[in-house]
């Protein structure tokens, strides 16, 4: 029997309200380098040849998605499914979706614009066969202080990475995941949620340039990466 080729499918969580970067509008919709952050993010998938599809999860009242998909048509399709949590998104998100049990879904964040078609042609090639998944990531280069227990105290760095996203795992196990997490709210990302199954998933190198854009200083470093000459 041949085997079917398994698809990459990207999923873009976007129904967060940014309450951290306190803006006037959700910060997904904020103006980067002339455009809202969330196209940057969706010509990462558009113009990444080995993407079949790509879904966005907004809130139901979401009224910014139209114009920022409007010449997609075909590639992007918009799920009115947005949950209380990131997590809910997704989740809501994989159950709404057309996907085979082992295609690959790649969970990124509608907040890093700055993710390239490399990064996530990187993010295959080295874990595109992996059972398990994985998931960009950046090795943490500044020492680590915790106040966790009251005081300063220095946690040893090596060994330490700092999770990004796209997160990539077989679609059937990330739904799988999500649905037996025991505890919710212990998951932050969905690689925890795969970890919770004793799964091991495969760390990629990413860049600085797949922030996370949370806080208000977080648009101009956005904004310089986007505009910059330098991949
Ligand atoms: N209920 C939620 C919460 C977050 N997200 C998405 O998950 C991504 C990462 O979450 P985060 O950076 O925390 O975004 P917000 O939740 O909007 O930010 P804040 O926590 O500051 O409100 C974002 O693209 C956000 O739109 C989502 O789809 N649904
Ligand atoms: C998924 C994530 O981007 C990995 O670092 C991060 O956990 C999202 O955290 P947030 O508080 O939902 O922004």
């Amino acid at each position: 029997m041949t085997a079917v080729p398994q698809r990459y499918v990207a999923l873009i969580p976007a129904a967060g309200v940014g309450a951290r970067m306190a803006a006037a509008s959700p910060k997904q919709y904020l103006p980067l380098a002339g455009k809202p952050m969330l196209r940057h993010t969706l010509q990462a998938f558009l113009d990444c040849a080995a993407i079949a599809q790509v879904y966005v999860v907004v809130s139901a009242a979401d009224d910014y998605i139209g114009d920022v998909v409007a010449d997609c048509a075909g590639r992007v399709t918009v799920l009115r499914c947005g949950g209380a949590t990131r997590m809910e998104s997704i989740r809501n998100g994989l159950r709404a979706l057309d996907a085979a049990p082992h295609d690959r879904i790649l969970v990124h964040d509608a907040a890093r614009p700055g993710l390239t078609p490399a990064l996530i042609d990187k993010l295959i090639a080295e874990a595109g066969a992996n059972p398990a998944g994985g998931l960009l990531a950046l090795r943490v280069v500044d020492t680590v202080k915790s106040t966790r227990a009251g005081r300063v105290e220095t946690t040893p760095r090596d060994g330490l990475w700092l999770a990004q996203t796209p997160q990539m795992f077989p679609y059937e196990l990330l739904l799988r995941a999500l649905e037996q997490a025991p505890d919710p709210e212990a998951i932050t990302d969905d690689a925890s949620a795969v970890e919770m199954l004793g799964l091991s998933p495969q760390l990629v190198e990413g860049h600085p340039r797949n922030l996370k854009v949370t806080l208000p200083a977080d648009i101009g470093i956005a904004t310089m990466y986007l505009t910059s000459e330098h991949p």
